[in-house]
């Protein structure tokens, strides 16, 4: 059930922080999740902050039944312990992925970790959701538990699309609380839940593919040797979650890629969705940390080429050409989503601006 328009900004429980008019756009370009039952995987964490978008503990699906509580304890620790992790200030963000609503373990997920580090949580991932009625419950209960934390700043709600309800559902996922901040593929689960007939974690598959005609339509040709061309299993998904995040004012994300061995194919798999519109990607091993800042980061080209269609353009209206090629104010329109990506995240990472601040004024000669 949805609420009235005038209601949507009240808060949920008797002194809860107010809802957030906006998402706060934070970038986020590597989820990087991590087992916090894990010593080794824990003890990586600290020397990562400042050096990833987003350090997320994830207490679901890759942690082992018998480590579930372990999982949640080792999050509060490292979050209670953890100089520049969490909270408006982090250097990186902390989110969590609690386990699934259905699960004998969400419920003490939550009411564990929002009292004990709330104030330092940002968002809470939650998996396998179906529909806005699983967003309601965790809007009402995280209302409650703030209130009862006295949390000035309310925790937001990213969802995973991981089942074909959840994706014909998608608008009203998205509109379902104002907390609402993200969404993500799940390919494996999803891929379970529709009876894909794949056994990989993300990634391509080598028999979806279309193949060139045969030149004519004997059996010669159509035995013979012809090109055929792998194609994408989630460009519908994903295109899907761009459009609902979109409309809703929220980010979207691809999620997992389970090859880790293979970070070439891992590197085109991000690509693709950032040039679709996603804004990050979950890293899974350290070794996809640098790829993922690198292909969700504008590069030093495109800056310099949307610099350029800005300053060519002028007021804004019209049409020029540049360099052959006309531009109007839909190319000035996604040159600014370049310049402002930029100029985000030039603002907490140093190293590309320097980058970006290195390419010539537009207009300057070389
Ligand atoms: C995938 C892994 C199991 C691989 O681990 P391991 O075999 O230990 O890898 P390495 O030996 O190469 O590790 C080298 C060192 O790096 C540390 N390490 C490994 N992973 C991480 C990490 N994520 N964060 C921090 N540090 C990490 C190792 O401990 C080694 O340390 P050292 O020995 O001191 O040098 C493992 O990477 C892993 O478990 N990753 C996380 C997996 C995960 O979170 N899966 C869940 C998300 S995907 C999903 O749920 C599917 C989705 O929901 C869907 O439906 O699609
Ligand atoms: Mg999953």
């Amino acid at each position: 059930m949805s609420r009235s328009a005038k209601d949507f900004f009240r808060p949920l429980a008797v002194g809860a922080p107010l809802p957030v008019r906006e998402v706060p756009a934070r970038p986020s370009r590597a989820i990087h999740f991590f087992d916090p039952s894990n010593a080794k995987m824990a003890g990586k964490v600290p020397g990562m902050v400042g050096t990833v978008d987003v350090l997320l503990g994830n207490l679901e699906d890759a942690v082992k039944a018998d480590n579930k509580v372990a999982a949640r304890e080792g999050l509060v620790r490292i979050g209670q312990e953890t100089e520049g992790l969490g909270g408006p200030d982090g250097r990186s963000q902390l989110w969590t992925r609690v386990n699934a609503l259905d699960s004998p373990w969400a419920l003490d997920d939550l009411t564990t970790l929002v009292p004990a580090i709330g104030h330092k949580l940002d968002v809470v991932m939650v998996p396998k959701v179906e529909g806005a009625e699983d967003i309601h419950y965790v809007d009402r209960l995280l209302a409650q538990l703030e209130a009862k934390a006295g949390l000035d700043r309310p925790i937001l709600v990213h969802a995973i699309l991981e089942t074909a309800r959840g994706v014909a559902d998608i608008e009203e996922i998205c509109a379902a609380s104002p907390r609402m901040q993200g969404l993500s593929l799940g390919p494996a689960d999803l891929a379970a839940d529709r009876r894909m007939k794949t056994t990989r974690v993300g990634g391509g598959h080598p028999g979806y593919l279309v193949r060139q005609d045969p030149v004519d339509g004997s059996p010669e040709a159509i035995g013979a040797a012809r090109a055929t061309y792998q194609q994408d299993l989630w460009h519908y998904t994903i295109a899907r979650m761009v459009d609902a995040c979109a409309m809703h004012g929220l980010s979207p994300y691809y999620g997992p890629f389970g090859d880790i061995a293979d970070t070439v194919a891992c590197e085109d798999q991000f690509r693709n969705a950032f040039l679709l519109g996603c804004v990050g990607t979950w890293t899974l091993h350290p070794k996809q940390v640098d790829i993922a800042r690198r292909v969700f980061s504008p590069s030093v080209e495109d800056v310099a080429h949307a610099r350029r269609v800005v300053a060519a353009m002028g007021d804004g209206t019209g049409a020029v050409m540049l360099d052959g090629k006309m531009e109007d104010d839909a190319s000035l329109k996604q040159c600014l989503v370049m310049v402002d990506l930029a100029d985000q995240l030039g603002a907490i990472d140093p190293d590309l601006k320097a980058q970006y601040d290195a390419i010539p004024a537009a207009g300057a000669s070389a």
